[in-house]
């Protein structure tokens, strides 16, 4: 008998039906003689339906407020899978996050877990009870209410995982698995077996929304088996793994991730002294705005020009920022361009192999796809480019590198 924590995304209980099929599903794992731990998203569309109705009523809502009325949305769906599994003759009982006691710091809308009380699900689970979580919420050490960001419930389930030494932490959703790329993007995208935490955590990272980073910094943390399957259709799902069993050889790249989300913002004409780039990225970090990629490069005249990313949403604050900044620098200009993606590259087997950022910018060059930065790491290779181009882009890099192959029978 293992303990499993089984967690469904918005689209797994978008519906009644959905939420009877997961009742079905979660039945199946107790008949086969498991403790259950299930955690629930929200409707699908809800989370957004309720943050919109808060900006009906005031243009700025106070985010611990916002953290109320969004909670709710995870509220209605464990009491509803709760009340199927009875209907069908299992004990069930549903709990808010406030009522396990996930306790996060007080940042609202973006809180941590600090730590989760296992004792009042253990208990349950010892009566024979499936216990239905509600994910994406937690409470601070005030007892207000929090919520962990947009995707937290995937973090809420891997973190129950590892307060509770689940054997295994099961993420469905509406795809049986972690792909090459989003599959909806494209069509020939193959489902990936295993993947290890730190590609998984660099693909989340890079935008593939699949699994929430943190619930990936978490489960690599604590060592929680994670696997990633779908709701609809039974099958192995991906596997999230240390690097223990690795092959003989890593597949240079293991999957292509994209972000819409970025804007790009360049400083012109900044005097190459030191201390500039700190008089610019400064005051952006005062102003809590998070920065990605950065470049700088120095022309002939002895100015450079500083460019970086932030997310979209914060492009016109960052903007605004910089304007003063920019005037007492002596900068010429700042400009701001939000029509950018970014798209990356990440394997790890890119640490043993030259030339794979060669082939990237060969693959680009031949779609005419104007690179505008790059960013690398050990394990990924960044650009930016026009977001027009972006699907033409993903698509070209997965067919120039193969990665619709298995790795070992394409070679
Ligand atoms: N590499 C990838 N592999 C699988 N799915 C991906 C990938 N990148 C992005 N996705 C997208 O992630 C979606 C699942 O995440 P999400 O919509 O947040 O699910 P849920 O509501 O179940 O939490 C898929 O429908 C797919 O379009
Ligand atoms: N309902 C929350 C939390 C969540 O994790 O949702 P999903 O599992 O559907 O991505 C959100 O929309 O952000």
């Amino acid at each position: 008998m293992a303990l499993i924590v089984q967690k469904y995304g918005g689209t797994s209980v978008g519906t009644i039906d959905r939420i009877k099929s997961v009742a079905k599903r979660v039945e199946r794992t107790r008949d086969e003689g498991h403790d259950v731990v299930v955690v629930l998203s929200a409707m699908s569309g809800e989370t957004n339906r309720l943050l919109a109705l808060a900006h009906d009523i005031c243009a700025k809502p106070s985010a611990r407020e916002l953290d109320v009325l969004v909670t709710t949305g995870e509220q209605v769906t464990i009491a509803l899978l709760s009340m199927a599994l009875q209907s069908d003759g299992y004990e069930a009982r549903s709990y808010t996050g406030a009522q396990v006691r996930i306790l996060t710091d007080d940042s609202f809308g973006k809180a941590r877990i600090q730590g989760i009380d296992a004792e009042r699900i253990g208990t349950d689970l010892s009566k024979g009870r499936i216990v239905v979580v509600a994910g994406f919420q937690g409470v601070d050490g005030e007892g207000n209410i929090t919520t962990l960001g947009r995707g937290g419930s995937d973090t809420s389930a891997v973190a129950l995982a590892a307060a509770l030494k689940a054997d295994e932490c099961q993420i469905y959703t509406d795809v049986d698995g972690v792909y090459t790329t989003d599959p909806r993007v494209v069509g020939s995208a193959r489902r990936l077996d295993r993947i290890t935490f730190e590609e998984m955590l660099e693909m989340a990272s890079q935008g593939s929304k699949v699994l929430q980073i943190r619930s990936v910094e978490f489960a690599g943390k604590y060592n929680v088996p994670l696997r990633v399957l779908s709701s609809f259709e039974d099958g192995p799902g991906t596997l999230i793994t240390v690097d223990e069993e690795e092959p003989m050889e890593q597949p240079v790249i293991s999957g292509i991730a994209f972000n819409r989300d970025e804007a790009k913002i360049t400083v012109r004409g900044v005097p190459d002294i030191p201390g500039a780039a700190y008089k610019i990225l400064g005051p952006v970090g005062h102003a809590n705005i998070e920065v990605d990629m950065i470049v700088q490069n120095v022309g002939a005249d002895n100015t450079t020009d500083f460019t970086f990313t932030v997310h979209k949403n914060e492009m016109e604050k960052a903007t605004e920022v910089l304007k003063n900044v920019a005037a007492e620098l002596g900068a010429r200009e700042v400009q701001s361009d939000a029509s950018v993606a970014k798209v990356s590259m990440v394997g790890v087997g890119m640490r043993s192999h030259a030339g794979v950022a060669a082939k990237m910018f060969e693959i680009l060059a031949n779609e005419v796809i104007n690179i505008q930065m790059i960013s690398t790491s050990e394990i990924k290779i960044s650009v930016v480019i026009e977001e027009k181009y972006l699907e033409l882009a993903v698509r070209a890099l997965h067919s120039g590198f193969e990665l619709e192959k298995e790795p070992f029978e394409s070679k």
